[in-house]
C-alpha cells in the first residue's frame, strides 16, 4: 500500500509500503494512484515527494505477481499520470530503486539519491524488459549508448554514478526524505514543460546503425541464446528511432513476447530459487533460522596450490586476518607473490587499497593455532587429508572449525579423524575460488548445526551463493557431473566427434562444451581420480575389458589421450589441438579423429550418425536422473539447491533455469521415456536406469517444481 501526509504545510508525502522491498504490488499500485490524486486535488499541496518505508524506496514490480493472473492499475498509465502532473513530484530514493521502482522515479519530475543508493533497471536477468516506459525515457534521459549499457546489462549503479549519467538531480549524505521535502518546496510553482522525461528529443547519434549492430552482435555473443537482452535492444532502438508514443507500443509488444517465455520462467525461478538456498535446513531438522553461527574474526588456509591461494585471497578481501601455510619453502615463496599479485589486481578493479597486510605465511601449521576456522585446501588425497585433520585436531584451540576443501571425498571419514567431529565441515569452493561464485557446504554425519551455520555465513560473507548439501561422493555437482562426462565419452566410441558434442552443449547456451572444459581444467585430473578409484589401470586397456570395468560399460579414451600426454592447453593438446603449451584457442584436430576411428576399429565398434538431440538427451537427462537421485537421498534438500549450483558452479545457462527447472520444462513424462528408451539401448550403463523419485514424480500427475519437496518428504516418510 501507499500512505499519504501532508509535510511542511504544502508537501505532499507518499510512502510506498510493502517489505521488505517495497514491491509495487497491486495494493500498492492502487495505493499510488490513490495518493496522487489525493495529493493533486489539494489545493495546500503544492509539491509532492514520492519515498519508500524502511530506507528502500522500491525493489521494483512484485515479481511474485508474474506468475498469476495481473490484476490491479497497470504500471504505465499510472507513471503517464504522474508525469503528467501538474504540481511537481520528486522521488527520494534511498536504498534501491530497480525495475519499476526506477522507472516510477522516472515518471517524477526530479529524483534525489541518498549517497549510499543503487540504481538500475535489472528487468533483463529476469528474462523481461523495462516494459514500463524504462526502455523509452532513460535513453532520452541520458542518452542511447549509457541507456543500452545500463538495460541490456541490468547492472545497478551507486548513485554517485547515476549523478554522472544524469538519472539523478541530486545526491545527499543527509535524511533523503528531507532532503527531498526541501527541494520540493524549493521546487513548487515552477514550470514543469522541461521536466517530463517523456517529451524529450531521444538524442540519436551520428552512427545509428553501427552502434546498434554493435550492441546487438555483442549482446547475442554473450547470451547464448537468451532472447530479453536481444528485445532490449530493439526497444531502445525503438527510442531511437520513432516518436515516444510508438516507442511504448514496440515496449509493450515486445515485452509481451517476453513475458509468457520459458526463459522469463526460467530467470524468476532462478531469483527465488538463489535466496531459497540460504534457508537451508539439515535432515536433523537442523536449520537456518535456528542456527547460530559463531564469528569468525581469524582463518587459514593449508596448502597453497591454485584452490589454497584463491580461498587465501578471497578470505582476505572480506576483512579477516588471515593465515596462510604451505609446508613446501619453493611454492610457499612462489603463492606469497601469486597472492599478493591477485590481492593487487583484484583491489585496482575494486578501486580500494590491497588487504595485503591482512594475509601472514608461514610454513609450520602451528601458525594455525589461534584460527577461528581453517580451511584445507591440498591435493585430493585421503592419507595426506588424514594426516593434517589428525595434526589441526591437535594443533587448534578448543572449538575451531575444521573445513575441507575436497570436491568428493569422504568429510565423515575426515571428521572421524578428530576429535571434535562435530566441528569439520566441507567447504567446496569452485576455481578460481576468488572470482567462482559458488560453494557447496557439506554437512557429515556428525557437523554440528553452528559448524554448518558458521561456514554459510562466512561463504556469504565472501560473496557466495552457499549450498548446504550432505556428504557423499562427489557431493551435489561433481557426482551429477560424473556421469554426463562418461556419456560424452561414450558418445565419441558410437560415432560423434568432441566438436560436435561441444557445438550441441554450447547451442544449448554452455559457455563451453565437456570436452573444451576438460581441456581447460585438464584431462590427468580426471585420470587421477579414475585411477584412484581403480578404473584406469594401463593393463586394462586393451581387449574387451577394456570396455567394461567394475561390472559396467566404460570408456578409457580419456586415459588413452593422458597416457599419450595430451593434458588439454598445459600441454598444447588433448580432445582439441592448441598453437603452444598454455595455448587458449582450441582447434579441430585430425590426429584426434584417427585416434577415434582407429580406437573403434580396434574394438568393433561401427560409427554411426548422431545428431544434437541425442547429444542432449543423453548427457542431459542422465546427468538430471543422477539429480533426482540425489534428491531421493536427501543429499539436497530441494530442487532449487541443484539448479543453484549448477547455474552458479557448472556453467547451466541461467536463462534455463537449471537442470531440474530444465528437467520440469521438458517435462518429467518426456525424460522419463527416454531414460527408459536409452537405459533399453545400453544396458550396461546404470546411470540411465530412471531414478525412482522421477517415476513417482511422474505417477503423481508430474506436480510444479514448487511442490517437488512434498513428493520427496512422502517419500523418505515411507522409507
Ligand atoms: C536489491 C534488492 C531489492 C534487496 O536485496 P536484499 O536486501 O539482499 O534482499 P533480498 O534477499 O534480495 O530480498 C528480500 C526478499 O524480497 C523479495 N524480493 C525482492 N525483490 C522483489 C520483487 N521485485 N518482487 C517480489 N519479491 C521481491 C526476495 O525474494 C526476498 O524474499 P524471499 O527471501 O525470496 O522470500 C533485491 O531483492 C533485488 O535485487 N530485487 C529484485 C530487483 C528487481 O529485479 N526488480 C525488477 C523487477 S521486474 C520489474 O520491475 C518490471 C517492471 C516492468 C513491469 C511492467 C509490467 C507490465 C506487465 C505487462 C505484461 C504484458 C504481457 C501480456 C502478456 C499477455 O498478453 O498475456
Amino acid at each position: 500500500m501507499a500512505q499519504y501526509s501532508c509535510v511542511s504545510g504544502s508537501v505532499g508525502l507518499i510512502t510506498l509500503k510493502n517489505p521488505p522491498v517495497n514491491a509495487l504490488s497491486a495494493a500498492v499500485r492502487h495505493g499510488i494512484v490513490d495518493t496522487v490524486k489525493r495529493a493533486l486535488s489539494e489545493p495546500k499541496v503544492k509539491s509532492v515527494v514520492i519515498c519508500g518505508q524502511n530506507g528502500i524506496f522500491c525493489g521494483g514490480a512484485d515479481i511474485r505477481e508474474f506468475a498469476s493472473d495481473m490484476s490491479g492499475p497497470p504500471l504505465v498509465p499510472m507513471i503517464h499520470a504522474i508525469e503528467a502532473a501538474n504540481k511537481p513530484v520528486v522521488a527520494a530514493i534511498e536504498g534501491s530503486a530497480l525495475g519499476g521502482g526506477l522507472e516510477l522515479a522516472l515518471g517524477c519530475h526530479y529524483r534525489i539519491a541518498h549517497s549510499k543508493a543503487k540504481l538500475g533497471l535489472p528487468e533483463v536477468t529476469l528474462g523481461l524488459l523495462p516494459a514500463a516506459g524504462g526502455t523509452q525515457r532513460l535513453p532520452r534521459l541520458i542518452g542511447v549508448p549509457a541507456a543500452l549499457n545500463l538495460i541490456t546489462t541490468g547492472r545497478h549503479v551507486t548513485a554517485a554514478e547515476a549523478l554522472q549519467l544524469g538519472v539523478v538531480d541530486q545526491v545527499t549524505d543527509q535524511n533523503t526524505v528531507d532532503a527531498a521535502v526541501k527541494f520540493a518546496l524549493s521546487v513548487a510553482g515552477q514550470s514543469l514543460d522541461a521536466r517530463r522525461i517523456s517529451t524529450y528529443p531521444c538524442p540519436r547519434p551520428s552512427d545509428l546503425d553501427a552502434l546498434f549492430d554493435g550492441v546487438m552482435q555483442k549482446v547475442r555473443q554473450s547470451a547464448r541464446g537468451a532472447i530479453a537482452p536481444v528485445a532490449c535492444v530493439q526497444a531502445v532502438r525503438a527510442a531511437a528511432t520513432l516518436p515516444y508514443t510508438q516507442g511504448m507500443e514496440r515496449e509493450k509488444e515486445l515485452m509481451a513476447t517476453l513475458f509468457t517465455s520459458g526463459q522469463a520462467r526460467a530467470l524468476q525461478y532462478c531469483f527465488f530459487a538463489q535466496r531459497a538456498v540460504g534457508r537451508w535446513s539439515m535432515p536433523s531438522g537442523a536449520r537456518w533460522d535456528t542456527s547460530k553461527p559463531r564469528p569468525v574474526h581469524k582463518a587459514a588456509v593449508i596448502g597453497l596450490g591454485t584452490m589454497g591461494r584463491g580461498i587465501a585471497v578471497a578470505l582476505a578481501q572480506t576483512g579477516l586476518s588471515v593465515v596462510a601455510v604451505e609446508t613446501q619453502e619453493k611454492q610457499l615463496m612462489e603463492a606469497k607473490q601469486a597472492v599478493s599479485g591477485m590481492l593487487e589486481r583484484g583491489a585496482k578493479r575494486r578501486g580500494v587499497a590491497p588487504a595485503l597486510d591482512g594475509i601472514s605465511y608461514s610454513g609450520n601449521i602451528q601458525a594455525v593455532a589461534d584460527a577461528d576456522l581453517v580451511i584445507e585446501a591440498v591435493f585430493e588425497d585421503m592419507t595426506l587429508k588424514e594426516k593434517i585433520f589428525q595434526q589441526l585436531s591437535a594443533v587448534c584451540k578448543p572449538g575451531t572449525f575444521l573445513c575441507t576443501n575436497t570436491s568428493a571425498l569422504d568429510v565423515d571419514h575426515l571428521a572421524s579423524q578428530t576429535r571434535n567431529p562435530e566441528l569439520v565441515v566441507g567447504m567446496h569452493f569452485f576455481a578460481p575460488a576468488h572470482v567462482m561464485k559458488l560453494l557447496e557446504v557439506v554437512y557429515g554425519t556428525r557437523s554440528s548445526p553452528q559448524a554448518v551455520a558458521t561456514a554459510m555465513q562466512l561463504g556469504k560473507k565472501m560473496g557466495k551463493v552457499s549450498v548446504a548439501v550432505g556428504n557423499c561422493r562427489g557431493f551435489v555437482g561433481n557426482r551429477m557431473l560424473k556421469p554426463y562426462l562418461e556419456q560424452a565419452f561414450f558418445l565419441l566410441e558410437e560415432g560423434a566427434t568432441p566438436e560436435l558434442v561441444d557445438r550441441a552443449l554450447e547451442e544449448f547456451g554452455f559457455a563451453m562444451g565437456v570436452f573444451r572444459v576438460s581441456d581447460l581444467s585438464g584431462l590427468d585430473v580426471g585420470w587421477k581420480v579414475r585411477k584412484g578409484d581403480g578404473l584406469a589401470e594401463p593393463e586394462m586397456a586393451t581387449g574387451q575389458s577394456a570396455r567394461i570395468r567394475q561390472g559396467r560399460r566404460y570408456s578409457p579414451l580419456g586415459d588413452l589421450l593422458c597416457e599419450q600426454g595430451r593434458y588439454g592447453q598445459k600441454t598444447g593438446q588433448g580432445w582439441y589441438q592448441y598453437d603452444k603449451p598454455g595455448g587458449r584457442v582450441a582447434r579441430s584436430d585430425p590426429w584426434l579423429h584417427s585416434f577415434l576411428e582407429e580406437y573403434r576399429a580396434r574394438h568393433g565398434l561401427v560409427a554411426r550418425r548422431i545428431d544434437q538431440q541425442e547429444v542432449l538427451e543423453r548427457c542431459l537427462y542422465v546427468l538430471i536422473n543422477e539429480g533426482f537421485h540425489i534428491l531421493e537421498d536427501g543429499i539436497a534438500a530441494g530442487p532449487e539447491d541443484i539448479d543453484v549450483i549448477y547455474v552458479f558452479g557448472y556453467g547451466w545457462p541461467r536463462h534455463r533455469g537449471g537442470p531440474m527447472f530444465y528437467a520440469s520444462m521438458v517435462g518429467l513424462a518426456k525424460v522419463l521415456e527416454r531414460l527408459e528408451h536409452y537405459h533399453q539401448a545400453h544396458p550396461d550403463v546404470p546411470y540411465m536406469q530412471p531414478c525412482n523419485l522421477l517415476r513417482r514424480l511422474v505417477a503423481s500427475g508430474s506436480p510444479p517444481i514448487q511442490r517437488w519437496r512434498e513428493v520427496i518428504k512422502k517419500l523418505h516418510s515411507q522409507l
